[in-house]
Formats: C-alpha cells, sequence, structure tokens
C-alpha cells in the first residue's frame, strides 16, 4: 500500500534529537531513534507502509482517508488530529518529551486518544522495520500489570517498546490492537527505543509528558522579541528551526533523507547532518530574535568539531562532528513517489564551498552584537580562517548550490569571501595589538577581492552581476549582495542584478529558481539531470532584496504569496513545485524557515523606520528595532 500523502499533509513532531513525520491519515511514517540521522525504524514515507510505519486512526478507515482536521496544540511541537465520524468524535495527540531537568531526552513517541463525543472503535498498527525499512524485528509480548507490552528486537540489538493499556495482537510483524473509546475517556501508548547494551528508558506518565512537553515549547516560544504583525508566523516557523537544534549545539538542514526536489526524478539528498551555511544561517536568524542559548550552543559545537582541525575544514559535518558522510544508496528502498534512489550520507561533504567562511563570519559577528562575549577560542578560529581563505579564495569551487559538475570562480562564493574578510576585521578589531599586522593585510586583501567580483563576475552589457566568471547565466545567490553590504542596496548594479534575476529566473507566479537546470551536458552547471521547482530560500531572498531597494509593497505581496505555500501548520518544504502547486524536497527544511523568519523580521524593520520617518525621526533609532540585535545590514539601511 503506498504512503504517498504530499509532502505538505505531515506534521513534524520533535524532541530535539530527532523528529517524526506524521501525515493526516494518522501515520507516522518517518522516524529515527535516537537520533536524526539514525537508522530510520519508520521509513514509510520512503516506500510502503511495509518499510515503516505506525498507524492510530478509527477501524476500517481506508489509507487514503484522512482527519477531519489538524493543529498543533498552541506554540508547541504537540500535533492533534481530530476525527469526526458518524459513531462520535476523537482526537489523536501526538508528541515526542521534551527534555528532563536535567537535560535528559527520552527517545519516545507518546500518541494520546482521546474520546470527544460517541463512542468510536479505533485501531493502532505497528509495523516497525529498523535499518530503514530493511528489517522485520523479533515482535514478542511482554506480560505488564494494567497494559501490554510489546518488544521489537532488531538484528543489532536495539529494542523498540510498545506500551498501552489495550491487547496486541501479534501478526506478520505488526502489532495490532483494536479498542473502543467513549466520551471522556483517553488512552495513551508510549513507543520507546532502548538501544543495544543500553538500560530501558524509565517509564513517564505520558499525560504529565504531555503537559511538561507543551510548557517546554511554549516558554520557549514565549522569550520571542517579535512583535510584528506576523507573530505567529514567526513563532511557528522559528519553533521548527528549534526542533532541528540538537542539544550538542549541531543543526540538522532537515530532518529527513530524499525527499525529491523533482517527483519521479534523481534529486534526492540526506539532510540529517550540519552543513556550516544552513547552521551559522539558522543562528543568525535565531540571535536576530532574542535567542541566544542555541548560539551557544553552537559555538561550542563549532569549536569541538571545527576548531579540532581547522586545516581540514569541511563545509558539513554530522551531528557529532563526524567527518566520514559517505554517500550511498538504499536499492530497496522505491523512494517517495518512486524518486529513486534513496541517499544516506552526502558526497558534498568532500566539497570545497567557499561562501561559509563568509556565512560563518556572518553568524558570529551577529552573535557577538547580541552580547556573547568574545573569547579567545574563537578569535583563534576565525585568525585560522582567514589565513587559511588567503591561500583559497581566489579558487574555484563547487559554490553554495553544491553543484557536481566542474568547479567554477561562483560570483557569490566570492562575495562570501570578501564578507568574511569584511566581518572578521570586526571581530577581531580591538581585540590585541598584535593583530594589527595581520587586519591591515586582511583589509588589503578585502579590497582585492572586492575589485575581483567587480571586473569579473559583471556583465556591463546586460547590467547584472553573473553566476560565474565569465558566464551569461544568473543566479538567485546574487540576491544576497545588498543584504551583505557587498554594495549599496540603491548602487545601479545591484538594482540592475536584481531585476535581472526577476525577469530571468522567476517562475510564472513570480517565484525565483536558484539558476537555470539545462539538458544538455556542456550547459549543465550543476551536473545532474532533470529540473526543479522553484527554491523558496531565493524567493525569500527576493522579498528581501526588494525591501532593501525600496520596493516594499511588492516585496510584502510577494511575501505574502510565498507564505501561502506553507501548509496549514506553517510547515515548508525546500522547494515549491508551481504547476502541481506542491511542495517539494527534504521537509521542514531549516533554510525556507529562516528565509521565511527573517524576510518577516526584514518587512517590519522598513514599516517601523518608515514610520518612524514619517512621523518626524532623522535617523532610525535602536530602540525601534523589532528585535535586540544591531545587523550591518540596518546600518546601511538607516543610512539609505
Ligand atoms: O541540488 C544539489 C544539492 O542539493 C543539496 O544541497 C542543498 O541543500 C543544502 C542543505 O540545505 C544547502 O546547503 C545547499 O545550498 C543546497 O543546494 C544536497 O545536499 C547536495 O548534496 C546536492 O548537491
Amino acid at each position: 500500500m503506498s504512503t504517498h500523502l504530499a509532502i505538505e499533509d505531515h506534521a513534524l513532531i520533535g524532541n530535539t534529537a530527532t523528529g517524526a513525520l506524521v501525515d493526516r491519515s494518522g501515520t507516522i511514517n518517518w522516524l529515527c531513534l535516537p537520533r536524526f540521522d539514525a537508522p530510520a525504524v519508520f521509513a514509510g514515507i520512503l516506500g510502503t507502509r511495509e518499510h515503516g510505519t505506525w498507524r492510530v486512526c478509527p477501524t476500517g478507515a481506508g489509507p487514503a482517508d484522512v482527519a477531519t482536521d489538524r493543529s498543533y496544540l498552541g506554540e508547541s511541537l504537540t500535533v492533534r488530529h481530530r476525527w469526526v465520524t458518524a459513531e462520535g468524535a476523537i482526537d489523536v495527540t501526538d508528541f515526542m518529551p521534551a527534555s528532563d531537568d536535567d537535560g535528559t531526552i527520552s527517545a519516545q513517541v507518546i500518541r494520546i486518544v482521546e474520546g470527544i463525543t460517541g463512542a468510536v472503535e479505533m485501531t493502532s498498527q505497528l509495523l516497525p522495520r529498523p535499518g530503514y525499512g530493511a528489517e522485520i524485528p523479533q515482535l514478542a509480548l511482554m506480560p505488564s500489570a494494567g497494559a501490554t507490552q510489546v518488544s521489537a528486537q532488531a538484528g543489532n540489538g536495539d529494542i523498540y517498546w510498545l506500551e498501552g493499556p489495550v491487547e496486541h495482537t501479534l501478526r506478520d510483524g505488526s502489532a495490532c490492537s483494536t479498542f473502543t473509546i467513549t466520551e471522556g475517556q483517553r488512552i495513551a501508548f508510549v513507543l520507546s527505543h532502548q538501544s543495544a547494551g543500553s538500560p530501558r528508558p524509565l517509564s513517564q506518565d505520558p499525560y504529565t509528558a504531555c503537559i511538561s512537553a507543551s510548557r517546554y515549547w511554549q516558554l520557549w516560544a514565549d522569550q520571542c522579541t517579535y512583535r510584528g504583525p506576523y507573530r505567529a508566523l514567526v513563532i511557528r516557523t522559528l519553533l521548527t528551526l528549534r526542533a532541528m537544534c540538537h542539544p550538542g549545539g549541531g543543526i540538522v538542514a532537515a530532518p529527513t533523507t530524499s525527499l525529491p526536489e523533482a517527483l519521479g526524478e534523481a534529486r534526492n539528498w540526506d539532510y540529517r547532518f550540519t552543513w556550516l551555511r544552513d547552521a551559522s544561517m539558522t543562528v543568525s536568524t535565531l540571535v536576530r530574535y532574542g535567542y541566544l542559548q542555541e548560539a551557544r550552543n553552537w559555538i561550542g559545537w563549532l569549536l569541538r568539531t571545527v576548531g579540532d582541525d581547522p586545516e581540514n575544514l569541511q563545509i558539513m559535518y554530522g551531528l557529532g562532528g563526524e567527518r566520514d558522510l559517505k554517500e550511498a544508496e538504499l536499492d530497496w528502498l522505491p523512494g517517495y513517489a518512486d524518486s529513486r534512489p534513496v541517499r544516506l550520507g552526502n558526497a558534498a561533504a568532500d566539497q570545497l564551498q567557499l561562501d561559509v567562511y563568509g556565512e560563518l563570519a556572518i553568524a558570529l559577528l551577529d552573535v557577538r552584537r547580541a552580547g556573547v562575549a568574545a573569547t579567545p577560542e574563537v578569535d583563534r578560529l576565525v585568525i585560522t580562517l582567514g589565513d587559511q581563505l588567503e591561500h583559497r579564495w581566489n579558487r574555484e569551487d563547487e559554490g553554495l548550490w553544491e553543484v557536481r559538475g566542474p568547479r567554477r570562480h561562483f560570483v557569490h562564493s566570492k562575495v562570501m569571501c570578501w564578507v568574511f574578510y569584511d566581518r572578521a576585521i570586526s571581530l577581531l578589531q580591538h581585540r590585541s595589538g598584535d593583530q594589527a599586522a595581520r587586519l591591515e593585510r586582511w583589509g588589503r586583501l578585502r579590497e582585492e577581492i572586492h575589485a575581483d567580483v567587480l571586473a569579473r563576475g559583471f556583465d556591463e552589457q546586460r547590467n547584472t552581476f553573473t553566476q560565474f566568471y565569465g558566464g551569461r547565466e544568473l543566479d538567485a545567490a546574487l540576491l544576497l549582495l545588498p543584504q551583505v553590504g557587498f554594495l549599496p542596496p540603491d548602487d545601479k548594479r545591484i538594482i540592475g542584478t536584481v531585476e535581472a534575476v526577476q525577469r530571468e529566473l522567476s517562475t510564472p507566479g513570480g517565484f525565483v529558481l536558484r539558476y537555470p537546470t539545462h539538458s544538455t551536458p556542456d550547459e549543465n552547471v550543476d551536473g545532474l539531470t532533470g529540473h526543479e521547482g522553484a527554491f523558496l530560500t531565493c524567493s525569500y531572498w527576493l522579498c528581501d532584496a526588494l525591501v532593501l531597494i525600496g520596493r516594499r509593497d511588492e516585496a510584502t505581496e510577494l511575501f505574502e504569496r510565498l507564505r501561502a505555500t506553507s501548509n496549514d501548520l506553517g510547515l515548508s518544504a525546500e522547494e515549491w513545485d508551481p504547476r502541481a502547486k506542491r511542495q517539494l524536497g527534504n521537509f521542514p527544511q531549516a533554510l525556507t524557515h529562516l528565509a521565511q523568519a527573517d524576510t518577516a523580521w526584514r518587512l517590519e524593520a522598513a514599516r517601523l523606520q518608515l514610520a518612524y520617518r514619517a512621523a518626524g525621526g532623522l535617523a532610525f533609532p535602536a530602540s525601534a528595532l523589532p528585535h535586540q540585535q544591531q545587523t550591518r545590514e540596518l546600518d546601511l539601511a538607516a543610512e539609505v
């Protein structure tokens, strides 16, 4: 049986160490325990229900039958599906317990079934399939007081435990139960993971755990400093980002692998790792909204992971700092909607992507400006990276889009090298006298890179920057040039580039492709076959660029259309198929969510700025900002 509801038909629940996807039919069809990058026990989303699923729904519901309604409980990651049937109404509430006071996170999923009206017969059908659906574990019923317990032991010794106060029947590798719930009655199922050789997670009261989890997320949401008109959207998007911030400080790009960028095609990638680019940008976004603890955790991770061996800098790592992310294909999984291959690991880990230096430096400066004190360890890392980049910046690379075609002199990469020196000089200034010579050298290099980009990355005739030196194609990453301060937003080369991207990379609905995809090998910059959807992050970057060049109304209108691509729960994947009007790619994706949050913030900053000027203000005062942090970008905007 196919489990292919649309990507946007899923909800994310999580505990920050891992996350699960629950679809509208009441099926959990993606779950890796205990960590985001552990082998999935439910991989049904990449195949069929036989690759691992757990469904709780009214008895007799067909595979395509879905709940009447769904929503998150307040500002939490607890999702509730309501089923209204001829016999009555039932709520199924799904969540993962949040961390204890001592920071322990239990690897559990809890599902509470509650009668609202009438009496409804329900069925729970658990098909655990460890190893990404490859294995049928050994199932056994265990005697227990007041509850039945099912154990499912995998070949590697891991055990999945299911507890619930109903009788289970074991059949063909599944554990089923059928029970009737009447108005006011509730029961809870708890699924726990026990790693081989470790003790079984402690039982906890599922109802108390539900209250604690909701409170945990609500308290976190309450710290948000944003008070503007998009508050609900901003909070949901920040919660989604927070769900991807592992307690060890690493941040995954998305909790999934291989949800396709084009249905039925091969652009399927594993995102359950920490990209320096995506993680740095996530941190900048969180800091912008007042969240510093995640930034401190990330710096700790960075110093342990990158600081440990900065000479061999990678562009991405495992959550635990792993360097070896070798790519492999899981040939037993047919893929989401037959989109093969399903990939594990990511060969992009071995690429040279020069932009990551710039994104790191931006995040470190944002964190510093938000009030996190400088440390000698961070300074040392910046110095090592800066010295290293002196010998690398003029190389060709794979760029931020991680092309699998030949390396090029990508303009965005070069600009981000300029950004690195620009922000690194600010980071190290006033620190210690013996840096003066280095900072002078870096200052000269900053000017040299700037001049190099203007001379080789700008097409005078078409009045636009190009994707790479000597190329004619465009790249939506060029929309970031005004945002990072490479040139002022009112520079005609910036305005020309924004307009060229709009002209050449827009989809019919006005969203943006990241670059042109071609099918002939010699034109094919990314080295891949097939095409892809509109890239949501780039579309939000277009809004940002429009705000910065003074076209705020147009930006607001585009933002409204973009936010409508999020699902009913406010979640977004990486891309959007403008024809089918469906989300594409890994889900939910940090890059999309942080871009959405950044644009909401920028629109609000621009609105406040205009209001302040209209009221006769001469300059934009720090106190009017919708957050506690001063960014270079706002300094620039204030001067315009
Ligand atoms: O499209 C080709 C590339 O797609 C993935 O990379 C994209 O996702 C990354 C994580 O969000 C992001 O950092 C990058 O900018 C995106 O292009 C994939 O991970 C790559 O392996 C693949 O080449």
